[in-house]
C-alpha cells in the first residue's frame, strides 16, 4: 500500500542505538534515557526530557545528514512515497549546533535519500510552546530564511498544556506572511478547547493529532466544514496514554464524521512504532483498504509541497493504489 507521511519530529525517530553510538563518541552520558537499548520515560514531562537529552547528541552536518538519509530510506523501504519531517532549531542550538548548519545537514540527507530510494521530503519547522512565544517567534523567522527551499512549513509542537495558542499568534503571521503551510500540536494532551484555540488564533490548514475533538461534535463539524486536515499518529495516542487501546482511539469516527485524517508515527523509536505500524492500527480500529488508501490520499492533497510535485505524486500513488486493485479515489 502507497504511504506518506505528514507528522514525525527528526529527533524523536533516532535509533536509540544511533544516539548511544554518537553519545560515545561525544562523551555524553545517555543511561538515564536509554537502557537495554530503548528509551525510557513513563509520561509525557519524562518523554520530552529524553527526547531533548537524546538530541544533544547529533552534532555535525554530517549527523544530521545520515540521521535524515536513514529516516527517509526507512520510510521508503516501508512503501512511503512522500514524508515530511519537524526540525527544531532549538534544539539544534541546544547541543551546540547552529541551525544554519542543521537545515543544510538535514536538506543534504533529503537529496541523497531522494537519489537512492525516490522519496519526495519536505522539512516544518516547529517552535516549542514550552519555551515561549519569542523563542516561537524566532524559529519562525528562522523558517522564513532565505536559500532553503525544502522548509515548506511552520508547527507549534511541544507542551500543550503551557501557554495559550494567541501567545504564539505573531510567530504563526510571520510564518503565514512569508508563504510558509501552517499546523500546530493540538488536541493531545489537552480537549477541544485546546483545538478551538488553536484554529482560531494560528489559522492553521492542518492540526497536528486533534485526536480529542471528538469529544465535541460542533468542533468536529467545523473541522470538516473549513477542510482542516488532521494529522493522527495512534502509536503515540497510545503510548502517551491519551487512550487504553486502539478499539477506543478516535480515528474511524473522525473519519466517519467526514474528517480528512492522515497517518504519522510521531517519534517512532521513543513509541516503539512505524508508519507502516500506524496503518496496521488504523485497521485495528476499523478503517478498511479503501479508508486506509485515502488516509495518503489525503496526506498528498495537504502536504505543503510545490503543486507540480504535488500532481507528480498523486500521479505515483494513483498508479500504486490502482495496482493493488484499491480504489485510489473515495468517490
Ligand atoms: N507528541 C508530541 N507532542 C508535542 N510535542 C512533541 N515533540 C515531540 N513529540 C511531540
Ligand atoms: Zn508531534
Amino acid at each position: 500500500m502507497p504511504l506518506a507521511e505528514l507528522h514525525c519530529h527528526i529527533e524523536g525517530a533516532a535509533p536509540p542505538a544511533l544516539v548511544a553510538r554518537l553519545a560515545g563518541k561525544h562523551g555524553i552520558d545517555v543511561s538515564g534515557i536509554i537502557r537495554d537499548g530503548a528509551y525510557v520515560w513513563h509520561d509525557f514531562t519524562s518523554f520530552i526530557a529524553a527526547y531533548d537529552h537524546a538530541s544533544t547528541v547529533f552534532k555535525s552536518e554530517e549527523d544530521y545528514a545520515d540521521l535524515a538519509f536513514a529516516h527517509l530510506t526507512g520510510l521508503a523501504a516501508e512503501g512511503a512515497l512522500y514524508a515530511e519531517f519537524f526540525i527544531s532549531p532549538d534544539h539544534a542550538q541546544a547541543g551546540g549546533t547552529e541551525p544554519e548548519i542543521y537545515a543544510r545537514g538535514l536538506a543534504a540527507g533529503i537529496a541523497r535519500a531522494k537519489r537512492e530510494s525516490g522519496i519526495e521530503a519536505r522539512m516544518i519547522v516547529v517552535g516549542v510552546r514550552h519555551l515561549g512565544p519569542e523563542a516561537v517567534e524566532a524559529a519562525a523567522r528562522f523558517a522564513t530564511g532565505p536559500g532553503r527551499p525544502l522548509i515548506t512549513g511552520f508547527n507549534l509542537a511541544g507542551d500543550e498544556r503551557i501557554h495559550h495558542p494567541k501567545d504564539f499568534a505573531r510567530a504563526f503571521d510571520i510564518a503565514r506572511d512569508a508563504g510558509l503551510g501552517l499546523t500546530a500540536h493540538a488536541g493531545e494532551l489537552c480537549g477541544p478547547e485546546s483545538v478551538r484555540a488553536a484554529i482560531e488564533w494560528l489559522k492553521p490548514s492542518r492540526i497536528g493529532h486533534g485526536v480529542r475533538s471528538i469529544e465535541d461534535p460542533a468542533l468536529v463539524a467545523e473541522i470538516v466544514e473549513n477542510d482542516i486536515v488532521l494529522e493522527v499518529c495512534p502509536g503515540s495516542n497510545l503510548a502517551l496514554d491519551v487512550y487504553p487501546d486502539i478499539a477506543s482511539h478516535p480515528l474511524k469516527k473522525l473519519v466517519e464524521a467526514g474528517v480528512k485524517a492522515t497517518l504519522g508515527a510521531d517519534d517512532p523509536p521513543f513509541f516503539h512504532t512505524d508508519l507502516a505500524r500506524e496503518y496496521r492500527l488504523a485497521a485495528e480500529n476499523g478503517l478498511g483498504d479503501g479508508e486506509r488508501i485515502a488516509l495518503t490520499r489525503n496526506a498528498l492533497e495537504a502536504a505543503f509541497v510545490e503543486e507540480d510535485v504535488r500532481y507528480a505524486l498523486l500521479n505515483r500513488f494513483q498508479i500504486a493504489a490502482l495496482s493493488l486493485g484499491a480504489p485510489a479515489t473515495s468517490d
